[in-house]
This record gives structure tokens, sequence and C-alpha cells, in this order.
């Protein structure tokens, strides 16, 4: 039996380009790995079978359209075994369809857990390239810490970053569709005439600023410059993360932004204390489902021993 741990992300800056010819977006995203984890048990099984527990684990599919499955089976095809073997257990606490990465997160746990169960051995040059085919946020999950994530954020570029900073999650009652807030966001670029094909939207860049805030350890900093272009799409879709994001900010909130995707909500904090602080009015406004208050970073995904 092995247990593989893996963090969820939020983004501190989601630069968003054009649209690419192939349907994805090209980035400047910087991923930022937080203690809120997911948890996949491998065990020896016949074929490829799920469970999951969790407050959310209705609503994750136990189909071979789980990213978990999807990731086991991509490991054995890699190696070339025709009939593999696992039954994977997901231990959910990352929100599902809500912008941190809980379908990659166990997509790269999954590719761990099964490589260290079936004895493989796999570099981690090739995981990374297998992550990639699962989804653009895959590989960061087993890389963790703070990445500079280009192309469709799979090419990955790990970031200097000092101490620890301090964050609130508020979940949302409800998902959001990742595709459907990029097609928003172009929607809405489209709308204000300044285009939404690569032809006119520049590739972005990682902001100086954000990378200076993030080495030197400084909160302070990086509330000023955390930056989300989906952000706009996503409160499109969902006004009532106006209200969240408010919420937060009254409650003295270094920033607020929206995590990825969303529609969970994001809070920067100048400490553990101001976390609780914050957690608490948010639970107490109604602005949100539950409000979890962590920090970051942390490492990537890992076997626990
Ligand atoms: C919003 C983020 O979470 C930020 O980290 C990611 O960009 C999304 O990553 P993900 O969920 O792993 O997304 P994928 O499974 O690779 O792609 C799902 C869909 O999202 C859209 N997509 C995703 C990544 C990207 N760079 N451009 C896109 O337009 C595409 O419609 C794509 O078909
Ligand atoms: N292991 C999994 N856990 C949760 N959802 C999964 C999983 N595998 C597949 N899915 C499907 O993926 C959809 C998106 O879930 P996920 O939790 O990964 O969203 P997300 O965190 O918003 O993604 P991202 O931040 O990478 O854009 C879910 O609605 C579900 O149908």
């Amino acid at each position: 039996m092995v247990t593989v741990r893996v963090p969820a992300k939020v983004n501190v800056q989601l630069g968003v380009g054009g649209l690419r010819a192939d349907g994805f977006h090209d980035l400047a995203n910087v991923f930022f790995a937080v203690a809120l984890f997911d948890e996949v048990t491998a065990t020896p099984a016949e074929g490829v079978t799920l469970s999951c527990e969790g407050p959310d684990a209705a609503l994750v599919p136990l189909d071979d359209t789980n990213l978990a499955a999807r990731a086991a089976r991509l490991l054995a095809a890699h190696h070339g075994l025709a009939e593999p073997g696992v039954h994977l257990h997901i231990t959910k606490a990352i929100p599902v369809a809500g912008g941190m990465a809980g379908g990659s997160a166990d997509g790269a746990a999954a590719l761990l857990a099964c490589d260290a169960l079936w004895g493989l051995g796999t570099p981690l040059e090739t995981l990374l390239e297998l992550a990639a085919e699962l989804g653009s946020d895959v590989p960061f999950a087993l890389l963790g810490g703070v990445a500079l994530g280009r192309g469709r954020g799979e090419i990955l570029e790990s970031l200097p970053v000092r101490g620890t900073f301090h964050w609130v999650f508020a979940v949302a009652d409800g998902g959001l569709s990742t595709p459907a807030v990029f097609r928003e966001c172009d929607r809405l670029r489209d709308e204000a005439g300044t285009g939404f094909t690569e032809a006119d939207v520049p590739t972005p860049d990682a902001d100086a600023a954000l990378l200076a805030a993030l080495a030197d350890g400084d909160p302070v900093a990086l509330a000023g410059a955390l930056a989300n272009d989906l952000q706009a799409a996503a409160l499109s879709l969902r006004p009532s993360l106006a209200d969240t994001l408010r919420a937060g900010t009254e409650a003295g909130a270094l920033a607020a932004l929206v995590s990825g995707s969303g529609p969970t909500c994001a809070f920067l904090v100048k400490d553990a204390e101001a976390a609780a602080a914050v957690a608490a009015a948010l639970r107490a406004s109604g602005a949100c489902r539950a409000a979890h208050p962590t920090y970051g970073p942390v490492p990537g995904a890992a076997v626990r021993t």
C-alpha cells in the first residue's frame, strides 16, 4: 500500500494570452502550493478501481474520466503494462471544480503512488511529461513550491521564495467549469473590442514586482502584485463572488482574488493569527460555504512514510 499526499494551488499571477489554434491559451501562470491536501492511496487490485471520501466525494466521478484513474492507465501504458492493477482511494479535502486544481492534484498523486506500488522507478522528468498529457495543472502538483508555468501552464520553472505566506480560502457552493471560464474571458475581451485570439492579445509575462515580493517573503508587496486575468470572467459567471471578496477585505485581508478559474476565493493575510480571524469573519458573513486558514508554499506530491 502506498499513500501520496498532494497540495492544492492558488495562482498568484494568472496572465492569460490569446486563444490558440489548439483551444488553449498561453499563460504566465505563477503557481503557489498551499497546505490544503488530498491523499491518494494505491493498493493492489484487479483492473483500475476508485473510491473517494470527503465532504465533496459525491461530486467526484468514479469512472475512467477521473484524473487519478487516467493517470494510472497512462503510466501503465507508458511502461507497456497490459493489465494495470490498482485500487485508488482518494481522501478529498481540495474543493471540487474550485479553481484549486483538485483533480489535477489527484492525477499527480496517482502517478507517484502507482509508480511506487508497481516498482517502476520512473524518472521525475518522465512523470512531468506524463502529467502534462493529463492536464495543464498536473505537472505543478508534482513540483509544488512556487513555479512559473508558461505555454498552457505545463512548462515549469521553480521560483525562489522566502519564508511562509498565510492565506484563507473561501469555498463556494457549487463549482465553475474551467473551459467555461476561459470562454467567458474571451467573450468579455471580444465585447470590450480588444480581441481574443493570439493575433490580438500579447503573450503575458511574469510580473517582476510579484517575483521580487515572493523572493523577499514580503506579503504586503505580494498583496499589491496579485493578479488574475480570469477573475472578471469568474465574477461574470458568478456575480455573488464579489460579496465574498468584499467580506474578506472588510475582515482585514491584505488582498483578495479569485483562485484560478474560481469559484474559490483566496485571501492573503499577514500572519496565522490574521488567517484565523479572517476565516472566522468569512464564516460569520455567510458569503461562503466554508473558510480554511492555511499557508504556503509547501512541497509537491510526495509518498507518505
Ligand atoms: C485555470 C488554471 O487552473 C490555472 O492554473 C489552468 O489554466 C487550468 O488547467 P487545467 O484545469 O489542468 O486545464 P486542462 O485540463 O489542461 O484544460 C481544460 C480546458 O481549459 C482551457 N484551458 C486550459 C489551460 C490553458 N492554458 N488554456 C485553456 O484555454 C481549455 O478550454 C481546455 O480544454
Ligand atoms: N480526482 C478528481 N477530483 C475531482 N474532480 C475530478 C477528478 N477527476 C476528474 N474530475 C472532474 O473534473 C472536474 C473539475 O474538477 P477539479 O476539482 O479538478 O477542478 P478545478 O480545481 O477547478 O480545476 P483547475 O483548478 O485545475 O482548473 C470535476 O467537476 C470532475 O467532473
